[in-house]
């Protein structure tokens, strides 16, 4: 019986476009031949978009989006629009109303990628980074604006129930892993409030999940480690800006954003899930090519093993790593789309 992929495209911004196009190409040829079809529904959502209307995302948006099966997005933001109207009122308003509580962010070093880093090791991560609460809930405020007596809050709103969920989702995929390992990554050591509600959490939830190994670092302390012991790491659970900040990071030394991956999960199924490349909008390189699709890609893939497609995602997968082989030695610049063709021609067989 044949299946069909529902999928809402968000293409959005800058490089978004260039990504996603590619992202599709790749998911066409992985599904060419199989029983499985997909069925894509375009959002022209964006700069473009607020430029023509003064709209980012509206009630109908959001139904219409809501009842696709999954979210392919591309990057949001532009340097035309003032700082955060894109960010907060299309980017974040899509992972709160769908409650992606899990920003799923894994990074691989894959062998032969250029690396920062002196002595890697075998560099392996997935950082679980908290998807609705934190300081980007937009709870704050300034007063006397624009005066040398302006006072700025953003507050960062942790709840026992988020917290709690998304401390478990990371034990659970922490236990399917080989090493079984949890590090909580905070700074409770000052931000005594939300970081004791977090560290509980995970002694709580820690019971359930006897063969889980838990440690515990400073954020501040993780970046050493990021970068001098990036082996040590293997599932990262931290709220929504510590883990915005850390896969950066994660992306930098595993061979760079072009390369970084996330999904943004509902783990319920109440809503679609969403993925997109860890990058944003690039508007420094945005209508010239230049733009790796590989973390697309590898959303794409992201994707498929979320809606169960495992066999075609790790085509990908492979495809990816294959195609990153290649690249040794090889001085040669490729195009975003020269990218796409090698990555659709290596999942093609
Ligand atoms: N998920 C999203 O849609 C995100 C959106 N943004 C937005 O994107 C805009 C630009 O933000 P930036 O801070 O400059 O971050 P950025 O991630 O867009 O770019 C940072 C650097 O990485 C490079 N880069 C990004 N993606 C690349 C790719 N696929 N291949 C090769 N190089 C790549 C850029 O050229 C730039 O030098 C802003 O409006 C920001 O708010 C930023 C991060 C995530
Ligand atoms: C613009 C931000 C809200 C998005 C971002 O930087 C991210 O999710 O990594
Ligand atoms: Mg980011």
């Amino acid at each position: 019986m044949t299946r069909t992929l529902d999928l809402a495209v968000i293409a959005g911004d800058g490089i978004g476009p260039e990504v996603v196009a590619e992202g599709l190409k790749v998911l066409d040829a992985v599904l060419t031949g199989s029983d499985v079809t997909v069925a894509t529904t375009p959002y022209e959502l964006g700069a473009k978009r607020w430029h023509a209307t003064g709209e980012t995302l509206t009630e109908e948006d959001l139904a219409a989006i809501a009842k696709h099966e999954a979210i392919l997005l591309g990057a949001i933001g532009d340097p035309g629009v003032p700082s955060g109207v894109l960010e907060r009122g299309l980017l974040l308003k899509l992972r709160f109303a769908f409650d992606h509580y899990v920003n799923l962010r894994p990074s691989v070093l894959y062998p032969g990628v250029p690396t920062p880093l002196a002595n890697p090791g075998d560099v392996d991560f997935v950082v679980v980074r908290e998807g609705t609460e934190g300081p980007y809930v937009g709870n704050g405020g300034a007063i006397r604006v624009g005066t040398p007596a302006e006072v700025a809050n953003e507050v960062s709103v942790n709840t026992a129930y988020g917290v709690e969920r998304v401390v478990r989702d990371a034990f659970a995929r922490a236990q399917a892993r080989p090493r079984k390992k949890l590090t909580l990554v905070h700074k409770h050591n000052v931000l005594v409030h939300a970081g004791h509600l977090w560290r509980r959490q995970v002694e709580a939830v820690a019971a359930e999940f006897p063969d889980v190994t838990v440690d515990y670092c400073h954020v501040d302390a993780a970046t050493i480690y990021l970068v001098n012991d990036p082996a040590r790491f293997d599932v990262i659970v931290t709220d929504n800006l510590f883990g915005d900040i850390l896969t950066d990071l994660a992306a930098a030394i595993t061979g760079g954003i072009g390369l970084a991956a996330s999904g943004n999960i509902n783990p319920t199924g109440a809503f679609p899930s969403m993925f997109e490349p860890v990058h944003g909008s690039a508007p420094d390189i945005a209508g010239q090519q230049k733009a790796d699709p590989t973390a697309t890609v590898l959303s794409v893939a992201l994707m498929l093993e979320h809606l169960g497609l495992t066999e075609q995602a790790s085509r990908i997968q492979r495809a990816v790593e294959e195609d990153i082989a290649s690249r040794v030695g090889n001085p040669a610049v490729r195009t975003t789309s020269e990218i796409g063709d090698a990555l659709a021609a290596r999942v093609a067989g």
